[in-house]
């Protein structure tokens, strides 16, 4: 486990001082996906590079399992940061060395001998689906691919956890959900620890089991990741949520599609994990007398299940109304009532 107690960070310039990371206290478990969320400037950079005392922290303490790296003296921090991978938004990597002697490089540095190194070195190359590219320079490679350098350089020396920095922010969509992908399979085969910071909350859905969001330098929400998209706590986090589905958010556009009848109500409804599996509308519709019309609906897969809603407008008898929401409520499916025609 990574326990962060109480960590600050203060920049002090000339004109002015700067509280990046502000009394940060987090508990981060063994084989999760934890990923840190927040607009520029929140102080995410800073917090990450606490973790492997890339900064001094100001105050606090970071134990790694149970080794408190802001005590080690500078000798015992490089062999704790061999245990501590990273990746970076620009890749970082060594241009005038091809992706094998990338990759090779952090083991020349802890003295691996060369044949064990040229095994290690292959295997990682083949983790990350860059075999056929050994010999090729970062100027050759695209975007992703750099990035698979990133990543099975970040591996080489088998770390304990993997500090991912903005990883996919400088690539397209779908390179950003193939290295994405290529994360969630490397946690899963090696149990790797992995912190993550972004400022784009689909990469938290796709890949995260937990989530932390930062602001001003601090952590104002913290939780499993269905959790927070289902009941975000504060404003920042709901407008990260709001970024999935922006529509979502518009019920003022809805009305335009609702019927002018006094026995309609539109409903929104909340399904997390195994409830978006179910047929639900088509049961209520079955069971009861009323009219569904399906107003609009979006899902999202999360490493925790599902969580989906679906906006719907109801009509029918107002007694039958009420009985077709308690139906879904005792489904396990949150109904919200958004709208009542007078
Ligand atoms: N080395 C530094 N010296 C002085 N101030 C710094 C330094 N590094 C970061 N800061 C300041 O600390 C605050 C937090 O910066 P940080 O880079 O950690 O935020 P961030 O959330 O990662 O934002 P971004 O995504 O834009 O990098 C900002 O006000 C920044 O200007």
């Amino acid at each position: 486990m990574i326990s962060i107690k109480n960590l600050s960070k203060l920049f002090q310039l000339k004109q002015q001082q700067i509280q990046a990371v502000d009394d940060v206290s987090l508990d981060i478990n063994k084989g999760e996906i934890f990923g840190v969320i927040g607009y520029s400037g929140a102080g995410k950079s800073t917090f990450v590079r606490l973790i492997n005392r890339l900064e001094e922290p100001t105050d606090g303490d970071v134990s790694i399992h149970n080794e408190d790296i802001t005590k080690m003296s500078n000798h015992q921090l490089r062999k704790k940061r061999q245990k501590i991978g990273m990746i970076f938004q620009h890749f970082n990597l060594l241009w005038s060395r091809t992706v094998y002697e990338n990759i090779a490089f952090p083991l020349e540095i802890a003295g691996v001998p060369r044949t064990e190194r040229k095994v290690k070195v292959l295997e990682l190359i083949e983790l990350v689906g860059l075999s056929g590219r050994e010999n090729a320079y970062p100027s050759q490679l695209s975007g992703g691919q750099k990035q698979r350098v990133g990543i099975a350089r970040a591996l080489a020396n088998d770390p304990e956890v993997l500090l991912c920095d903005e990883a996919t922010s400088a690539l397209d969509p779908e390179t950003t959900d193939d290295i994405l992908e290529l994360l969630v399979s490397i946690n899963k085969k090696l149990g790797l620890t992995i912190i993550l910071i972004t400022h784009e909350m689909h990469v938290i859905q796709k890949i995260c089991n937990r989530v932390a969001v930062m602001e001003n330098g601090r952590v104002v929400e913290t939780g499993d990741v269905l959790d927070v998209f289902v009941k975000p706590q504060s404003e920042t986090t709901r407008r990260f949520v709001q970024q999935l589905n922006p529509l979502e958010y518009e019920k003022d556009r809805l009305s335009s599609f609702i019927n002018e009848d006094s026995t309609s109500e539109v409903i929104k409804l909340h399904f997390v994990g195994n409830h978006a599996k179910q047929a639900l509308i088509s049961q209520v519709i079955k069971q009861f007398d009323i009219d569904v019309n399906i107003l609009q609906g979006s899902i999202a897969p999360t490493q925790e299940g599902a969580y989906g809603t679906l906006f719907v407008e109801i009509n029918g008898k107002e007694s039958v109304l009420k009985e077709a929401i308690s139906f879904i409520e005792n489904a396990g499916v949150e109904v919200e009532v958004l709208h009542d025609v007078e």
